[in-house]
């Protein structure tokens, strides 16, 4: 596996790989790697013939009082990890090279950015899909690759995709991968390791109170009701702050209060001492 940290090698590397018309796949990530993000590299390795994973703590997408200058950086643990699963090229690029000076450009999502986490965390999204169309532009992989732990995200990514009528990758090769979790149900996340072993044990009802209400709402039972019940669950087990919990349509993101025929989705954003955990999953019939 070759690592490359400037365009200029970025270029050369990625035409020796396109020879012979051999596909692509890109995974970005932010490091601090895990079961997840091995999963979205080797759903990668299995449709296509080349792996680019990229490294990059991405600055602009953090907010003020957020955790850039914290977040885990351990990128020769990364590379080896990476270089185990058979990708093909390591992008890490450095601030400067995907921030130079001047840079004046940022890309907005309106509309399916604008709640849950884009209404807590104002500018995020911004960040995520500035970044993510450079990384496009760059790389011009045929194939991406992201986790639905992730959903508002993914969906962000997949509406400018389609909305600046991306080529490489076009929004329909924009994989979505399902959520891989630990052996008691918490969503994998670089931030759980910011977790005490007491937070860490608290964390686990996050999934399994959400798998409740699930059950509960497909039941019939009140939706404002069972999410209040919800909220109540979560910091009455050691959670601090629930930032939401609501169902939304799956696809817009609109927030939902009844699940009717709708293909529903149950997106919680709450926070464990200073760690602020997300997760989603599937509500009615999806
Ligand atoms: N548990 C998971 N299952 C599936 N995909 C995941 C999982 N965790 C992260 N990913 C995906 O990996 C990619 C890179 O994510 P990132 O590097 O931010 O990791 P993360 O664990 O989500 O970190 P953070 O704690 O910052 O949220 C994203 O597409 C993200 O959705
Ligand atoms: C997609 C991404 C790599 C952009 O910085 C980041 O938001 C992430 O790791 O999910
Ligand atoms: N995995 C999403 C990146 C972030 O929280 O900044």
């Amino acid at each position: 596996m070759q690592t490359v940290s400037t365009l200029e090698m970025l270029r050369k590397s990625l035409a020796g790989l396109r020879e012979q018309g051999a596909t692509i796949g890109l995974v970005p990530t932010m490091g601090a790697l895990h079961e997840g993000h091995l999963t979205l590299i080797r759903e990668a390795k299995s449709a296509c013939d080349h792996v680019i994973a990229s490294i990059f703590v991405n600055p602009t997408q953090f907010g003020p009082n957020e955790d850039l200058d914290a977040y885990p950086r351990q990128l020769a643990e990364d590379s080896a990890m990476l270089e185990g699963e058979g990708v093909s090229l390591l992008w890490a690029p450095t601030v400067e090279a995907m921030y130079p000076d001047g840079f004046a450009t940022s890309i907005s999502v309106t509309g399916v950015s604008e709640g849950f986490c884009g209404a807590d965390r104002p500018g995020h999204f911004d960040g995520v899909a500035t970044v993510v169309c450079k990384l496009f532009n760059q790389v011009m992989p045929d194939k991406a690759f992201f986790g639905e732990k992730d959903y508002q995200q993914l969906a962000v990514i997949r509406t400018m995709a389609r909305d600046l009528g991306l080529t490489a990758p076009h929004v329909s090769n924009i994989i979505g991968v399902p959520t891989v979790r630990e052996a008691d149900g918490l969503a994998m996340s670089s931030r759980n390791r910011y977790l005490s072993p007491e937070q860490r044990e608290a964390a686990a009802t996050l999934p399994r109170a959400m798998r409740e209400a699930i059950a509960r709402i497909e039941d019939g039972a009140d939706v404002t009701r069972t999410l209040a019940a919800l909220e109540d669950e979560l910091l009455g087990e050691g959670f601090d702050r629930v930032d939401y919990a609501d169902l939304a349509d799956a696809r817009s993101l609109a927030r939902l209060t009844e699940l009717g025929d709708s293909t529903g989705r149950l997106l919680v954003a709450a926070r464990i001492g200073g760690t602020r955990l997300i997760d989603n999953m599937a509500v009615g019939k999806n």
